[in-house]
């Protein structure tokens, strides 16, 4: 299978800004990417180079075999769905979607009206007269409607409350597995969408810490509970990346390769093993005291008294 999406050694420089420092990746189709990192990690600016709305430094971009770049057969098969998605101030809800059907072949008009009832957007009203969280529905209708092969999803759901963003969370995994296609969904809300995300990508300060299967990840990180003596008999074969000390216990989150014998092990030793979630996997991973993702050895360690 041919990926989608191919990315070398891609840097982005904004004068002084690395916001980019080599990244190299591919995406598969049919696949729903969590695109996650920190504020100012990268994601955007991925996102708009891969999207053609930014230049590399250096690096190469290519999109369904292509350059993306001033390429109407690659950017038709694309959908770029912002934060801060602005639209031009005399249109109405109803201009912005005969506007995307125009602009995506695979159009469902079907589907986006079913959309407007669900999200309740007054069909009629100007674009400038939408709340924040309308707005946001608006490109998420957009977003969803247009059934491009390769959807970007940038923090969509500025100002939408918790029954739109569960509704769309619903009705794009219903969408997805009815019309399969390759969605990339960058969000810092990671609980939300951790059972949605099949595969990880997590960016820290411009580079790639993560690409992986979300379902292996799951597996590789647990968080170990137990007196202190028997923690850190547990944590010797593994990366330490969190600790938290109550007393004589220990509470620490762990990064190896961990199967059935490990759960035994734990189990032995009389401590408590589980699943790191989502969030916490990439908060641990993206927090150090010195700015950097925590190795072997890099520990970030809380006293509670
Ligand atoms: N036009 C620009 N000029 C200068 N620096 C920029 C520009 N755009 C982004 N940056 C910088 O590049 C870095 C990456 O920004 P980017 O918007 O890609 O991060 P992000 O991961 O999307 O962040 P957030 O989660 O806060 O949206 C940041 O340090 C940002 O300040």
């Amino acid at each position: 299978m041919s990926p989608v999406v191919t990315v070398t050694d891609l840097t982005k420089r904004y004068r002084d800004v690395t916001a980019l420092d080599g990244v190299s990746f591919s995406l598969t189709e049919n696949r729903i990417y969590g695109l996650l990192g920190r504020n100012g990690a990268g994601k955007t600016t991925l996102m708009q180079v891969l999207t053609a709305q930014n230049f590399a430094t250096s690096g190469d971009v290519c999109v369904f075999g292509q350059h993306p770049y001033e390429n109407e057969r690659v950017l038709a098969r694309t959908s770029f769905i912002k934060e801060s998605q602005t639209y031009p101030s005399h249109l109405r809800v109803a201009h912005v979607l005969r506007a995307a059907d125009l602009a995506h072949p695979d159009w469902d008009e079907e589907f986006a009206q079913r959309l407007v009832d669900e999200f309740r957007l007054p069909r009629q009203r100007n674009v400038r007269k939408l709340s924040r969280g309308m707005l946001s529905a608006l490109g998420i209708i957009v977003g969803l409607a247009s059934r491009a092969p390769l959807t970007f999803f940038d923090e969509p759901y500025l100002g939408l409350d918790a029954v739109a963003r569960q509704l769309f969370y619903d009705r794009l995994l219903a969408d997805y597995l009815e019309h399969p296609r390759t969605i990339v969904l960058s969000t810092h809300l990671i609980d939300e969408v951790s059972d949605l995300i099949e595969h990880v990508l997590l960016i820290d300060q411009g580079r790639l810490l993560l690409d992986v299967e979300a379902e292996a990840l799951r597996g590789q990180v647990v968080t170990v509970s137990g007196p202190v003596a028997k923690v850190d008999e547990f944590a010797r074969t593994c990366t330490e990346l969190h600790r938290v000390l109550l007393g004589g216990t220990a509470r620490a989150t762990v990064r190896g390769d961990f199967g059935p014998p490990d759960h035994d092990r734990a189990r032995s030793l009389g401590l408590g093993l589980e699943a790191a979630s989502l969030q916490d996997i990439v908060v641990r991973l993206t927090t150090s005291h010195h700015g950097h993702a925590p190795g072997v050895g890099a520990t970030n360690e809380e006293a509670v008294r």
